[in-house]
């Protein structure tokens, strides 16, 4: 049952359904314990170089241009010049036209390039249209597909329509790895987010991820970890794991740490590598670099130290 790309939508429906519910107000209090956690210093250098190396760095502003990719790229292939010692981000992420720019400036850098598609950020598209966004950027040197869900479908109850898209991506994808992104604020309660959670990863989903960035609320710590949960529950029942990828709103070093720490509690340290968990950020590379810096010398370097992200 790893994929389950055959269903029919009154399984697949009675499924969903049968799913226990989420305890909302469990969740909230959980994540907000694990938020309160502190770090000691010297695990705080390996946190940061962790966070760093989990980037996905991400522009998906209607005004980039092929420089402010390239840019991003050289920011992702090596953070801070003066300090070859910090990983790189694990990829960078852009809109599908841009993704052919992205592969040639991250060419045999080990730098990954994610791409939206499927009529990001709305996924309001036929599903020809989606599914000719997804070979385009595969084609372009793609290696990584950040495709959104149908939230209009799933709100209601179409979950054939929303399994069957993400089977055909996943089939379009070929060698490129599949992110399914649920816009978790528009699914209106944690018992949804659930859903979309098992529903993705029976449908092929090599990660599941909060949001588009364009939609508020974008990641939360409670909607991560009911992910958390779900990827850890989908690899007791059928052996295959799944990546998360929160994304959306992530712009400090206290943050990334706290999702951190709720990697480790929730699903465990297997998930704790960029293969298993990434953050999506346009804008928190910077800080990232700042505390690491600050860290070592004891002094804090501002903003103007480094390039915008
Ligand atoms: O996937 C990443 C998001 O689009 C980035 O959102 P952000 O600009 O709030 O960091």
């Amino acid at each position: 049952m790893a994929t389950e790309t055959r269903t029919s939508a009154g399984e697949l429906r009675a499924f969903l359904h049968g799913l226990p519910g989420v305890d909302q107000v469990g969740a909230d209090e959980r994540a907000a314990r694990l938020a309160t956690r502190s770090i000691k210093t010297s695990a705080k250098a390996e946190a940061i170089d962790l966070a760093i190396s989990m980037v996905d760095l991400t522009t998906l502003e209607g005004a980039d241009t092929p420089g402010k990719v390239r840019a991003l790229c050289a920011k992702g292939v090596r953070p801070d010049p003066a300090d070859p010692g910090v990983p790189k981000v694990a990829a960078i992420c852009v809109y599908p036209d841009l993704a052919g720019v992205a592969a040639e400036a991250v060419r045999g850098t080990g730098v990954g390039v994610a791409s939206v598609a499927t009529a990001f950020p709305s996924g309001r598209a036929p599903l020809e249209a989606k599914l000719a966004d997804t070979r385009a950027a595969v084609a372009a040197g793609a290696t990584e597909i950040d495709m959104v869900i149908d939230r209009g479908a799933f709100l209601a109850g179409d979950y054939l329509k929303v399994h069957e898209e993400i089977v055909a991506t996943r089939q379009a994808c070929g060698d490129a790895h599949l992110k399914v992104i649920f816009e978790t604020g528009e699914l209106a309660t944690y018992d949804n987010v659930r859903r979309a959670s098992w529903l993705a990863m029976r449908a092929g989903a090599d990660f599941i991820k909060t949001s588009t960035g364009k939609v508020a609320p974008a990641a939360t710590l409670p909607v991560t970890l009911v992910m958390l949960e779900a990827v850890r529950d989908f690899r007791d029942a059928t052996g295959r794991q799944v990546g998360v990828k929160p994304a959306g709103g992530i712009r400090t070093t206290k943050d990334a740490i706290r999702y951190l720490v709720l990697v480790n509690e929730t699903a465990g340290p297997d998930w704790l590598t960029p293969r298993w968990f990434r953050l999506g950020a346009s804008s928190l590379l910077n800080d990232l670099l700042m505390q690491r810096r600050k860290l070592a010398t004891g002094v804090y370097s501002g903003p103007d130290h480094f390039t915008k992200d």
